[in-house]
């Protein structure tokens, strides 16, 4: 159980990139949703004492992280948003490169834990191919392969699908899923979906603050009987906006959609429909603004 007490950070330039930050992350997939410069980043970079925060606190199981971030590092794999330049070697070896920067120094153990982890990320045929060579979603499985070396219990993944095709962002899910299953995964994100179809628990933060949090599951249903739909002219968009609390509009044929919220049918057209997570996201974020 990852353990989040009252955090706060500000940068030096005034931004409050967290504001009390408090939350309860036990083990399995922790979706963090928010829009651009909410503070997913900075809070991912705190929790992995990759900066300090100004006040509060972190325990991972006994670990008080702020104390001893040595101690959390040993315990972490972090999938950063931006993995920086890959050299021109071959995954086998730039992943035993990490293993021994990671204290993996006992020859017989590393190469088993670095061969089993480029079998894992079904990296293993491609294993001799120069890193700098592969695709998007080969880099990001590699990069999941360096951020579990020395069996972590918390992996932190930065918007780790961005960028990704259809089959690859599939495939780099199902495996973080896999991994969820032994260990605490945050995995930081824009896409609302990939929190929907695997996260058991999430938070969504706004401005450095949670402003939802929970499981996903019962967040959607908690908005059942209360999300309505519709077609319209792209001209009425604005005069919809004024009338009704509208959460999103996109083409359908061709066409306008928009979903708005409201408790009561609001005829007028509308028809109901399944909430979504996505109905949450932005009906939380219009509250928070
Ligand atoms: N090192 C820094 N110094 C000053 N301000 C920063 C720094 N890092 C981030 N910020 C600011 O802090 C706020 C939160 O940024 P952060 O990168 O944590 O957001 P985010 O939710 O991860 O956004 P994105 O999804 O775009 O990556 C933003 O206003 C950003 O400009």
């Amino acid at each position: 159980m990852l353990c989040l007490r009252n955090l706060h950070k500000t940068y030096a330039n005034g931004v409050h990139a967290t504001r009390d930050i408090s939350l309860e992350i036990p083990t399995g997939l922790f979706g963090l949703l928010g829009p651009n410069g909410a503070g997913k980043s900075s809070l991912m970079r705190t929790i992995a004492t990759l900066q300090r925060p100004d006040s509060g606190s972190i325990h991972l199981d006994g670990i008080d992280v702020l104390a001893q971030p040595l101690a959390m590092r040993r315990q972490l794999g972090y999938l950063p948003q931006d993995f920086g330049v890959y050299p021109k070697v071959s995954a086998l070896e730039l992943l035993n490169h990490f293993a021994i920067l990671k204290g993996i120094t006992a020859r017989g153990e590393r190469r088993e834990m670095v061969e089993a982890l480029l079998q894992q990320t079904n990296l293993w045929e491609v294993r001799r191919r120069a890193v700098h060579s592969y695709s998007g979603g080969m880099r990001q499985r590699f990069g999941i392969a360096q951020a579990l070396l020395g069996a972590p219990r918390l992996v932190i993944a930065d918007e780790p699908t961005a960028g990704l095709d259809p089959d690859e962002r599939n495939r780099f899910l199902n495996l973080l899923a896999r991994i969820g299953e032994q260990v605490v995964v945050i995995l930081s994100t824009h896409i609302v979906a990939d929190v929907t179809d695997l996260c058991q628990r999430m938070a969504i933060i706004a401005a450095g603050r949670v402003v939802a949090s929970g499981e996903p599951q019962v967040a959607i249903a908690a908005l059942q009987a209360s999300i309505w739909q519709r077609s319209i002219s792209e001209s009425m968009l604005d005069d919809y906006q004024q009338r009704y609390t509208v959460l999103s509009s996109r083409l359908q044929g061709g066409k306008p959609h928009i979903r708005v919220h409201a408790t009561e049918a609001p005829g007028d057209g509308f028809v109901p429909c399944p909430p979504s997570l996505e109905d949450l996201y932005f009906l939380t974020l219009r509250g928070a603004r």
